[in-house]
């Protein structure tokens, strides 16, 4: 590819501390260099950074906390605006801004949001500041979390237009089993399909310090490949990885862009962090999968999470398996109701109604 090309990268708290408990400056200068290289050449880039809670923690001198999420939102309070200040001195060297945006799935999940964050990350670029995200953990509940800064960067790279996503860990990418535990492991360079098979591969974090392992990088990986975007996993440690990486030489693991890529709204509709999720029977899956058709709410057996009308929801077969989000006509409390029934019932159950269909055939994405 030549000219210029839109980078996302996100940067582990693996790669960030090294593996200790603080937050390697050393290494993080050098991100920077090469951030700061590419950028002169006229390339946008995007970082997202993790590390806010370890920032948090050595900051405050590794305090005895209680194992609870306000413990983790005190460390992220402390450590982000810490973590900021560090990206942003070291920018500075290069005479490069930088732009702060704190996002949380809320931001996200309603379209309009999604619009309004596109548009100010899309303005930041445009006049040569570096956008550097991490996700609002000191106010994010459980609920408006994206949840692991991998799905985070994902959504990042959608609302950027980014060529590319790289994903900078600890290991030298995607491995037939996790490394740290299997000496036999092999690096998988190529993946073109996103399946089971390979999900099997992906297991968690055993360091302690990152959130997901390779798990969510895999999640990220399906999403932005959905959308058209490239995505690399590659260790942080490799000298110039970053600019290899821009330039198409072979690091790590590459997942292939998807060819004929959703159009926009159907990417943000499986971008989108899901508010809630529904089961379907067997009959209503045939009738989506086989027949292209809507879901209605006769096929709908249960109803998880609290969530609004126009929203977009994960909907599960029996099973448990994921097989399609889609944009809700009715919101939690409703479809709970009429949940089982005919869709000429609706209107009798709820008082009022908003069409026959659950979720509609146009506001779908088949996984
Ligand atoms: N198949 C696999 N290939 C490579 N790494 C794996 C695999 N399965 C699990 N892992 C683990 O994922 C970890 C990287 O994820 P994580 O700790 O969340 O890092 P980060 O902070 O970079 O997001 C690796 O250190 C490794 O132990
Ligand atoms: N937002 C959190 C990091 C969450 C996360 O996904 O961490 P990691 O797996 O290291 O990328 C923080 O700044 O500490």
């Amino acid at each position: 590819m030549s000219g210029s090309q839109t980078l996302v990268v996100k940067l582990g708290t693996s790669v960030l501390t090294g593996g200790s408990r603080r937050l390697n400056r050393a290494h993080m200068v050098e991100l920077v260099r090469q951030c700061a290289q590419l950028h002169a050449a006229g390339h946008r880039i995007v970082i997202v950074t993790s590390g806010a809670i370890a920032a948090g923690r050595e900051h405050l001198g590794y305090p005895e906390l209680p194992p609870t999420i306000a413990s983790k939102q005190l460390l992220a309070a402390v450590g982000q605006s810490r973590l900021i200040q560090l990206w942003e001195q070291l920018f500075s060297i290069y005479g490069i801004h930088i732009g702060q945006m704190l996002l949380t799935r809320a931001d996200m999940e309603d379209r309009e949001r999604f619009l309004y964050a596109r548009d100010m990350l899309r303005a930041l670029l445009d006049n040569h500041i570096v956008p550097v995200i991490n996700e609002n953990d000191a106010v994010a509940t459980a609920e408006i979390k994206v949840g692991d800064n991998d799905n985070l960067s994902a959504l990042a790279a959608m609302l950027g237009g980014a060529d590319k996503l790289l994903l900078l860990t600890d290991q030298q990418g995607l491995f037939t089993a996790d490394p740290r535990t299997n000496p036999e492991a092999e690096l998988i360079s190529d993946v073109h399909q996103i399946d089971d098979a390979l999900r099997t591969l992906a297991g968690g974090s055993v360091s302690g310090l990152g959130t997901g392992g390779m798990a969510t990088k895999l999640q990220a990986a399906d999403v932005a490949c959905r959308a058209g975007i490239e995505v690399i996993i590659a260790a942080g440690s490799r000298p110039d990885v970053i600019g290899d990486v821009l330039n198409g030489k072979p690091v790590g693991t590459r997942f292939h862009a998807q060819q004929s890529p959703l159009e926009n709204r159907k990417r943000w509709i499986f971008g989108a962090p899901p508010a809630g999720e529904i089961t379907i029977d067997d009959g209503a899956l045939a009738a989506v999968l086989e027949r292209g058709s809507s879901l209605l709410p006769k096929g709908v057996r249960e109803v998880q999470g609290n969530f609004s009308r126009g929203e977009v929801i994960r909907i599960r077969n029996l099973q448990g398996r994921d097989i399609a989000h889609g944009v809700t006509r009715y919101n939690s409390d409703a479809m709970r109701m009429i949940a089982g029934h005919h869709s000429q019932e609706i209107g009798d159950i709820l008082g009022y109604e908003y069409g026959p269909v659950a979720v509609h055939r146009d506001d779908m994405i088949v996984s």
